[in-house]
């Protein structure tokens, strides 16, 4: 029988109703997509993109991704991220926890630096498995300068409305400083089965700005709906990017943009017998921009701050630490017990 490739994602689970957000009409400033985008990005955090251009530039990634996890481990592990936080570089299936009891994770990944890219082909960060280098300038480059104009176009659509000066969140993201913002792709396994891997990437919310995910026809995320104990996965449409506010986003507004929480189980149903790939792209400020809210720069923000408890954004952390604290405690090997995990927390928790 030829193979039909994997089910469609069933039509039968309750999603989350993402809102879909048309990337031309934003870049052309059209006010009505520009007030559906904040509300998505102030409500729950998460939004469908269409029409990014970035669909060509994903299937690289995908490309990168397959051909580096087909590689033999021992390989593989010649380009491991340590445990020290560092998030470039390859993550072996089992190396991090996805709950407080240390239970290990079925995902890999490889990572490859903002910086490393657009110095290409200079060694700014790490070096990376042949399989990168192959693709570095056909693939991995034009992804990071498509995601890098984006998430450009998107901050400076938050900045505004948040009333900052113009050019305070872009000046925080700049492409010259050195940062944790990077090119993704995971995989998880196939066959995964819900009765005995119950969570392939633990409950989180994620480190940086801005994610911009992109999926195939395989499910597998989930959004915790705000307020509740509710679960519910995104259903991926083709050629949607799925785009989420992180941590660094929500301190500087004070809490006014949503850094939402999220997780990956195994995709529903039958489409659990295939392997699910994702490929992301992370916008994170520049290492040593403090993680403050910008409370002196907008009104806007600072009377979001005064409803909160005093020193609720005063993370005392640059955005380097904040990434590295948080990424650090999640390795299985660096595991204590419970506190570690609570140890590796975002802005989910009361006090950040
Ligand atoms: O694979 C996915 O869909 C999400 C991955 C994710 O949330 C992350 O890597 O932070
Ligand atoms: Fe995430």
């Amino acid at each position: 029988m030829p193979d039909t490739g994997p089910p469609p994602f069933p039509d039968d689970i309750p999603t989350v109703p993402l809102a879909v957000i048309d990337y031309g009409l934003i870049q052309r400033r059209d006010s009505f997509e520009i007030d559906r985008l904040w509300d998505a990005a102030t409500q729950l955090g998460f939004w469908y993109l269409k029409n990014h251009g970035c669909e060509n530039e994903a299937d690289g990634m995908f490309a990168v991704g397959a051909e580096t996890m087909g590689l033999p481990l021992n390989e593989k592990m010649n380009f491991t991220q340590g445990t020290t936080g560092n998030t470039f570089g390859y993550r072996s299936s089992g190396s991090t926890a996805v709950d407080a009891s240390g239970t290990p994770g079925p995902m890999e990944g490889i990572g490859v630096s903002k910086d490393d890219a657009l110095a290409w082909p200079r060694v700014v960060r790490r070096t990376y498995p042949s399989t990168v280098d192959a693709r570095m300038e056909s693939s991995i480059i034009p992804f990071v300068r498509r995601s890098v104009e984006i998430n450009n176009t998107l901050i400076n659509v938050f900045n505004d409305k948040l009333g900052l000066p113009t050019g305070t969140l872009a000046q925080k993201h700049a492409a010259h400083m050195l940062s944790g913002s990077e090119a993704r792709c995971l995989r998880a396994p196939p066959n995964q089965n819900l009765s005995d891997i119950k969570i392939s990437l633990g409950a989180h919310t994620d480190y940086g700005s801005l994610s911009i995910l992109h999926h195939r026809v395989i499910g597998g995320l989930q959004v915790l709906l705000p307020g509740s104990e509710e679960w519910r996965y995104v259903k991926p449409i083709p050629r949607h990017a799925i785009c989420n506010i992180g941590d660094a986003l929500c301190i500087f507004s004070a809490g006014i943009l949503r850094s939402g929480m999220h997780r990956v189980i195994p995709p529903p149903q039958n489409q659990a017998a295939y392997e699910r790939w994702s490929v992301i792209f992370f916008t994170r400020p520049g290492d040593d921009v403090l993680l403050e809210a910008l409370s002196s720069h907008s009104a806007i923000i600072l009377e979001a701050v005064e409803k909160e408890k005093p020193g609720k954004f005063d993370t005392g952390s640059t955005a380097g630490e904040w990434l590295a604290r948080r990424v650090k405690y999640r390795f299985v090997s660096e595991r204590k017990g419970p506190e570690t995990w609570l140890a590796a927390g975002g802005t989910e928790h009361a006090t950040i």
